[in-house]
């Protein structure tokens, strides 16, 4: 694990807290996101809100949060009419609100008596080629027959370089849904020699295989060959998945495992909604956090459909402690 992921977890007590959905509380905050850039679509129309979101997380006891990235990229804002620098500058900005929201978070924790939080992390979000696509092919890892894995490091290329260079903490590749593109990612950030550690989180929807059907111990030979690689986990998978998903890693990597998954609902990548299924809310999310942790992960948190309130549940179930309610007191005895 990277020094300073290592520390982390050690200050919050052998397990640290992740964020949860980064778009769906974008969402509950009034952001339009059924766009072709997603949530990214607000870095140009509502940047206050993404630092909302983010001040949101922190106060639920995240100890890391990931930016607005995720389906941010350069030829998609290309073909919004920006130029070049333009979206070079959003994507720097999108690491640029998350920093100062921490920072200012971690300023206002510090006047209190006894802080309760932990100084967190910023890690710059990169979704996959299939999050670009936004034709639901993040959850099917099929990228047709003239994708290659030269194609997919030109397309990372630049924006790893972008978002690397503005100085997050780390850097998290997310809902990656298949072998060529782990194995395009782990070479490119040793092409680039990039010096921010990072993670790379695999989807799953049948918590046996990665979306494309292809074995998770395939994927993590390839990640666990890599230096540059300080985490590896899934994220945005079915909650009833994750407990034999971390017993599955463990034999399979000595790597820090981060586990983040969605509510349970099912993504319609045509129709561009959630569909109901089997829904964990915060109650679920704190027995279930606990069974992760001493399954072996090492960090835990949520994706799409789950909020602040499932991550307060989280970061209760693992620190022993209401965050939100000491928080309260804290500022009441101030
Ligand atoms: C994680 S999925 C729900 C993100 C949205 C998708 N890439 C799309 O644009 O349709
Ligand atoms: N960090 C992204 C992941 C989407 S799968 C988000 O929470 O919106
Ligand atoms: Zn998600």
């Amino acid at each position: 694990m990277a020094g300073v992921v290592e520390e982390l977890v050690k200050k919050a007590g052998g397990c640290a807290v992740i964020d949860g959905g980064f778009a769906t509380q974008l969402e509950a905050l009034g952001a339009d996101i059924n766009d072709s850039l997603w949530s990214a679509a607000c870095l140009i129309t509502k940047p206050h809100l993404i630092k909302e979101v983010h001040m949101q997380y922190l106060e639920a006891g995240a100890d890391v949060i990931i930016s607005s990235s995720y389906q941010a990229t350069i030829p998609g804002f290309l073909a919004r009419g920006l130029r070049q620098e333009e979206a070079e500058g959003l994507l720097r900005t999108s690491v640029h609100l998350a920093l100062e929201a921490r920072d200012e978070f971690w300023k206002s924790t510090l006047t209190k008596p006894k802080p309760i939080y932990n100084r967190a992390l910023v890690a710059a979000s990169i979704g996959s080629y299939g999050a670009f696509l936004a034709d639901g092919s993040e959850y099917s890892g099929s990228y047709g027959d003239n994708i290659m894995a030269e194609k997919l490091k030109d397309f990372h290329r630049r924006r790893l370089q972008v978002l690397a260079s503005a100085g997050p903490d780390l850097i998290a590749f997310e809902a990656i849904p298949n072998k060529m593109e782990a194995q395009a990612l782990v070479e490119l950030l040793e092409e680039e020699d990039i010096q921010v550690p990072s993670w790379i989180c695999f989807s799953s929807v049948d918590g046996k295989h990665l979306c494309s059907g292809e074995s998770f111990g395939d994927c993590l030979q390839i990640l666990n060959a890599s230096e540059k690689v300080a985490i590896v986990g899934v994220n945005c998978t079915p909650p009833q998945f994750i407990e034999g998903i971390i017993r599955e890693f463990k034999k399979q990597t000595g790597k820090a495992i981060a586990v983040y998954p969605n509510s349970g609902e099912v993504w319609d990548g045509r129709a561009k909604r959630w569909l109901p299924a089997e829904c964990f809310g915060r109650k679920s999310f704190d027995v279930m956090a606990r069974r992760w942790q001493e399954a072996g992960a090492s960090l835990i948190g949520g994706c799409c459909r789950t909020t602040p309130s499932t991550i307060r549940a989280v970061s209760k179930a693992l620190k022993g402690r209401d965050r939100a309610l000491i928080s309260l007191e804290s500022s009441e005895s101030v």
